[in-house]
């Protein structure tokens, strides 16, 4: 479920294509326009979080899954706060990396979505993708983080899952935004991010401007000059967007 009333913002896509990257400059901008930002990764840096970001060649498949999952439930204790808080929490990794990179692992899908169905689900997934041989450059450059990014041929393999994990996202009502960081300067990617993230802002805001109007409207008969019907859009709209917490339209 949604806490709150800031935004939950995963960067996601394969390793190395610039997740880290673009999740410090969105941060830094975001902040630069007077709005209230929290960078944050998965897995966390805790000691169940290194014990997954660390352990990639120890544990495997659905162990794998559940150390993640379990390290992502407890990341909802630092995440609920700064939402309630209205903070806008970008981060680096999240449940589209579990769709993708456990499934890659042989986790079979709807085993890693019922571990996930259950955390904070982000209010926007932004999917940066690239060319699999520009990523495969990047990580020449940087270096390896974890076994799935030293197999050969991972960078292709990893697209195709992530390509993957985002149709089924949408399918579950997920906002997906894709953005193609092949030939994009980092800074460039960024800005195209935090520009979608002020949208959505602005669309929660009037959401909430438009829900207060309603309730007005049934507390004090006739204060807009008007008859005060609660039309059933407007009904639909609170119980969809804060009833049972589901995840909001693409
Ligand atoms: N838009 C870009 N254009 C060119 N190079 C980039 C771009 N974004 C990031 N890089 C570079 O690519 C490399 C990988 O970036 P980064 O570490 O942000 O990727 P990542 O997706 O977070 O990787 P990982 O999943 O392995 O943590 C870094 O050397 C970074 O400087
Ligand atoms: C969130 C998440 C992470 N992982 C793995 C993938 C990597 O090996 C590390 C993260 O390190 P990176 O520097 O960000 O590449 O954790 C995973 O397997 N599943 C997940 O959901």
């Amino acid at each position: 479920m949604t806490a709150g009333r800031g935004l939950l913002v995963a960067i996601e896509g394969p390793g190395g294509v610039g997740k880290s990257t673009a999740t410090a400059l969105v941060t830094r901008l975001l902040k630069s326009e007077g709005l209230p930002a929290l960078a944050t990764r998965e897995p966390t840096d805790t000691d169940l979080g290194n014990l997954a970001r660390h352990g990639t060649d120890e544990y495997q498949g659905e162990a794998m899954a559940c150390l993640i999952a379990a390290d992502r439930f407890m990341h909802g204790e630092e995440i609920r706060p700064a939402l309630e808080r209205g903070e806008i929490v970008v981060c680096d990794r999240y449940i589209a990396s579990s769709l993708a990179l456990q499934c890659m692992d042989g986790v079979d899908q709807e085993f890693v979505w019922l571990l996930n169905e259950r955390v904070i689900q982000p209010d926007l997934t932004v999917m940066v993708s690239g060319q699999p041989d520009v990523i495969e450059a990047r990580l020449a450059a940087r270096g390896a983080h974890s076994r799935y990014e030293r197999a050969d041929g991972s960078s292709h393999v990893e697209c195709a899952y992530f390509a993957e994990a985002a149709k089924f996202l949408r399918k579950k009502g997920h906002r997906v935004l894709g953005v193609d960081a092949s030939h994009v300067p980092a800074e460039e990617v960024a800005r195209s991010i935090v520009a979608a993230i002020v949208r959505l802002r602005k669309d929660h805001q009037n959401h909430d401007a438009g829900r207060a109007d309603v309730q007005l409207e049934q507390s004090v008969p006739g204060a807009r000059g008007e008859a005060a019907p609660v039309s059933g859009a407007a009904a639909g709209v609170g119980a969809g967007a804060d009833g049972d917490g589901a995840q909001r339209g693409v």
